[in-house]
């Protein structure tokens, strides 16, 4: 069970530090855990954010954990020398094109949401989020127009294999859950939109068992405040997709408790290759304080146990300790408490 762990930026490495505490604690058969340079820390010591080697270390494990990457200090930088490139370049490089980003509520904790409890408590959604197309990978560029002004473009598109392939994983995760898949488009105003909800028409009479309704974006980000629980699986594009998990994590109650599987379609000796990394960012402000909420990260190596090596058992085992651990009190700032990233990486390991 080889595991690249490319801590990155910010938070990242406070984070990522907690999650392989977990890990090692297990007594995997055969773990070996491997470190590699991401983001701006990367391209500090090597001039780049995904320097060849930390590629080629992604390309020889079996699973990658992922902290985050970001950093103020390089946002002056050409985009393609940006920390974030690191983990855009790790998506399209190793065919990462499904990010599962599950959204549930965990019991004692509807009162952390920012929505009334009783709503939160109904919440238990994945968003299928396409992660290798649309306007994040489309041509893109500033120009400067005949009257003199700067323009900046980026061109959106998806080809109806993409939409496909993606769409036909959201209705298989839909058939192994409550059978019913929103897809979310803005197909009202985008060409882009149009085919993704042909395509993904097309696809439906697969799925019988499975009820399929579309919705506009803008009707999404509302109907994901106003009535959450009716959602069970919602898949969309790459920045639609972005968008909601942000919103669908304070929805659960902090963007520090909610994980993510990045999957593409290579299979290893154990099961799917995939990168496992929180949906946050490096929080710059709160970086090197040890107050991040590591258990993104802790339950993103359960999603990677899930996925990438069949163990079931120890993945269950990890999120059953972070919900004990939830419903005994114990709480980052970001929700309201006192507990640091270590003090909260030791009540996990304490339950497991
Ligand atoms: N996959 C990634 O590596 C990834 C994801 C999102 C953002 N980013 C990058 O991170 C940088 C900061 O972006 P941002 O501020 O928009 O988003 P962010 O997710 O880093 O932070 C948003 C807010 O949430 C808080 N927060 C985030 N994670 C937390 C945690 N685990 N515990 C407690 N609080 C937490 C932060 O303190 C901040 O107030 C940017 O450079 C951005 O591009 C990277
Ligand atoms: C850092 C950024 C490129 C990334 C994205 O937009 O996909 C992040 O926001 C995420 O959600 O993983
Ligand atoms: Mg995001």
């Amino acid at each position: 069970m080889k595991i690249a762990v490319f801590p990155g930026d910010g938070i990242g490495p406070e984070v990522t530090h907690e999650a392989v505490r977990v890990l090692q604690a297990l007594d995997l058969p055969g773990l070996t855990l491997f470190e590699g340079d991401v983001g701006g820390i990367a391209y500090r010591r090597h001039g780049h954010p995904l320097p060849p080697e930390t590629l080629e270390m992604a390309r020889a494990a079996d699973a990658v954990l992922f902290g985050a990457v970001g950093d103020p200090s390089c946002d002056g930088l050409e985009r393609h020398l940006r920390p974030e490139q690191a983990i855009l370049g790790l998506r399209a490089e190793l065919g990462l094109f499904a990010n599962l980003r599950p959204a549930t509520t965990f019991p004692g904790l509807e009162g952390m949401s920012a929505l009334r409890p009783e709503i939160a408590a109904a919440i238990d959604l994945l968003i299928v989020r396409e992660l290798n197309g649309d306007v994040y990978f489309g041509d893109k560029g500033t120009r400067t127009l005949d009257d003199g002004q700067r323009q900046g473009w980026d061109m959106m598109a998806y080809a109806e294999g993409e939409v496909r392939r993606i769409a036909h994983l959201a209705f298989r995760a839909a058939q192994g859950r409550k059978r019913r898949l929103v897809s979310v488009d803005k197909a009202n105003v985008l060409e882009t939109s149009q085919l993704w909800r042909d395509v993904v028409n097309e696809l439906a009479p697969e799925y019988p068992g499975v009820t399929l309704e579309h919705m506009y974006v803008d009707n999404a980000a509302m109907q994901l405040v106003r009535e959450p629980g009716r959602f069970d699986v919602i898949v969309t594009g790459n920045l639609f997709g972005d968008i909601l998990s942000d919103q669908a994590s304070m929805c659960v109650g902090s963007i520090g408790l909610l994980a993510s599987a990045s999957l593409g379609e290579r299979e290893t000796a154990f099961g799917t290759f995939g990168l496992y990394e929180p949906i946050h960012g490096s929080a710059p402000d709160i970086a090197g304080q040890g107050r991040a909420n590591p258990m993104a990260t802790i339950l993103s190596a359960a999603m990677m146990l899930r996925h990438s090596f069949g163990r079931e058992a120890d993945a269950a085992r990890i999120e059953s300790a972070v919900a004990r651990a939830l419903a005994d009190g114990v709480r980052g700032g970001d929700l309201g408490g006192e507990a640091g990233t270590a003090a909260i990486g030791d009540a996990v390991l304490e339950r497991l």
